[in-house]
């Protein structure tokens, strides 16, 4: 039993998609890698959330081979690989399709940052990536999906913003850990809600003032990170 640290890591964060409030059926996804060992720990496809154990979690390696787990991985795994083979600094990602950013996906905006409450966890508006071709859907739709979301990427600030939407599909959020990757996918829901309706009651509503984003931004995530840059590693904290 590979990994049982990571397991109940990812276990966790999957039980904590219906605790949140994120997930409708079996409609999300958490996985964690391990980097030392090369190995990444993912819920099993389609399995109900009661059904989950850190046992049945599915283990792969980092080109997603199955190395443990007589479940089929998620079908998003794919994109889950993508974005760790790409971007060191993620630990966890979660797939939803969370009802607000959901919208704002099919939608194909942005989340505007609006205010001080995305500022505490995004450092700017949360992207919404294009919508995929006809061949990028042909040929491997979870790969591709992963591959237009790193068009976004500065792969050195993704914890800037942790998370992002894709055209026509639905919101991916990422973080440090399983649990942390949990925490983002939360506030994207939280801040797609909030700023529906803001552009409800006032349609033409300003982006939040560029010094209080910082102020917020980074008094949690360090001093050394500059808006749309940041430094080469993490902020420390
Ligand atoms: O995007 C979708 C479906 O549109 C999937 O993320 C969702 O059904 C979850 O699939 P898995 O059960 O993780 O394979």
């Amino acid at each position: 039993m590979l990994v049982m640290a990571l397991r109940t890591a990812v276990y966790e964060a999957n039980m904590a998609l219906q605790q949140y409030g994120l997930v409708t059926f079996t409609w999300g996804n958490v996985s964690g890698i391990d980097r030392e060992l090369g190995l990444v720990v993912i819920k099993p496809s389609g399995v109900a959330y009661a059904d989950l154990s850190p046992e049945n979690m599915v283990v792969l390696n980092l080109s997603g081979d199955v190395l443990e787990g007589g479940l089929k991985p998620s079908s998003d795994t794919a994109t889950h690989l993508v974005l760790y083979q790409n971007c060191p600094a993620i630990g966890g990602v979660v797939h939803t399709h969370s009802a607000a950013a959901t919208a704002w996906a099919q939608a194909g905006a942005a989340i505007p940052a609006l205010g001080t409450t995305h500022a505490d966890y995004f450092f700017g508006d949360i992207p919404c990536a294009r919508a995929l071709t006809d061949a990028e859907i042909a040929t491997d739709y979870e790969r591709n999906t992963g591959l237009v979301m790193l068009e976004h990427l500065t792969v050195d600030d993704v914890l800037a913003i942790p998370g992002m939407l894709v055209r026509e599909h639905a919101p991916f959020a990422w973080g440090e850990t399983p649990k942390n990757a949990v925490h983002n996918a939360v506030v994207i829901e939280e801040v797609a809600k909030m700023a529906l309706n803001t552009l409800l009651i006032n349609p033409n509503v300003r982006r939040i003032n560029q010094a209080l984003l910082n102020k917020h931004y980074l008094r949690k995530h360090g001093k050394n990170a500059y808006y749309g840059q940041t430094s080469s590693k993490p902020s420390e904290k």
